[in-house]
């Protein structure tokens, strides 16, 4: 669990902060996701792909979830993602650590933002390290689920996508959100397009998958922790918590 800086130094200057963070806070309380396109733009979304795969080829990603060999070996569930946990401070991921600080100043600007407009009376001052994950392709994928289904204390997450010219037709690997309250047969398909940033709750209001990838899938995700959820959480498992 790590503390938010509350000087996490932008990118943008102060107006345009302010700006996003509006519609980060409004299409979060409007639909409970918000889609962000070029947030670091093209030149620095490509130096954190660079050191997504170089973690990738020096074989730091390990299988996230589990595979389980049914009785007869062809059922079994297509390995899904490979992921490992970085923190952004290690000298072979400084960019990796520039997306996390920008991440950081968005969500702790929206934050400090007027109470009415509060991120869903959140108060949050710490998140998780950042996972990376890759889907090796060949049909990899993620089966429906929610983040935080019982109250550990994350609220938001976020998940940054590295994909130059993903084309979800040739290689699947569609995010397949199924908003709570929206009607039944209406879903937010998100395509994990390069430099894109998404936001969403992360409790059960957002049951999401990810649909089977055939090219190789890269995606950094970072999850906010809400304050008082945390602190009860913590509590009631008494810190055995895995973050
Ligand atoms: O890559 C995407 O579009 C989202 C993939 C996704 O939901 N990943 C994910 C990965 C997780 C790994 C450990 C525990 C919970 C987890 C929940 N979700
Ligand atoms: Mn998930």
């Amino acid at each position: 669990e790590i503390l938010l800086n509350n000087s996490s130094i932008s990118l943008l200057d102060d107006t345009e902060l302010e700006e996003m963070c509006r519609n980060v806070i409004q299409d979060l309380s409007a639909y409970g996701l918000c889609v962000l396109d070029d947030f670091l733009g093209r030149k620095k979304g490509e130096a954190v792909l660079k050191e997504v795969l170089d973690i990738q080829s020096q074989g730091l990603l390990r299988n996230g979830q589990l595979v389980s060999a049914k009785s007869n070996q062809d059922q079994r569930i297509i390995r899904g993602d490979q992921i490992c946990w970085v923190d952004g401070k290690e000298p072979h991921c400084p960019h990796i650590g520039f997306l996390i600080s920008q991440v950081d100043a968005v969500i702790v600007r929206a934050n400090r933002m007027l109470d009415n407009d509060r991120l869903g009376q959140y108060n949050i001052n710490s998140r998780t390290k950042a996972m990376v994950a890759c889907y090796p392709g060949h049909g990899s994928h993620y089966v429906k689920h929610v983040d935080n289904p019982n109250g550990d204390g994350r609220c938001i997450t976020a998940i940054y996508y590295l994909n130059l010219d993903w084309d979800v037709q040739a290689s699947g690997g569609l995010l397949r959100i199924f908003p709570e309250g929206w009607r039944e047969d209406k879903v937010a398909d998100i395509e994990p397009l390069f430099d894109r940033l998404l936001f969403f709750w992360s409790d059960r209001r957002n049951p999401h998958e990810v649909q089977p990838a055939y090219q190789t899938r890269y995606a950094i995700t970072l999850w906010y922790f809400d304050s008082t959820e945390r602190e009860e959480a913590l509590r009631r498992y008494q810190k055995d918590s895995k973050y």
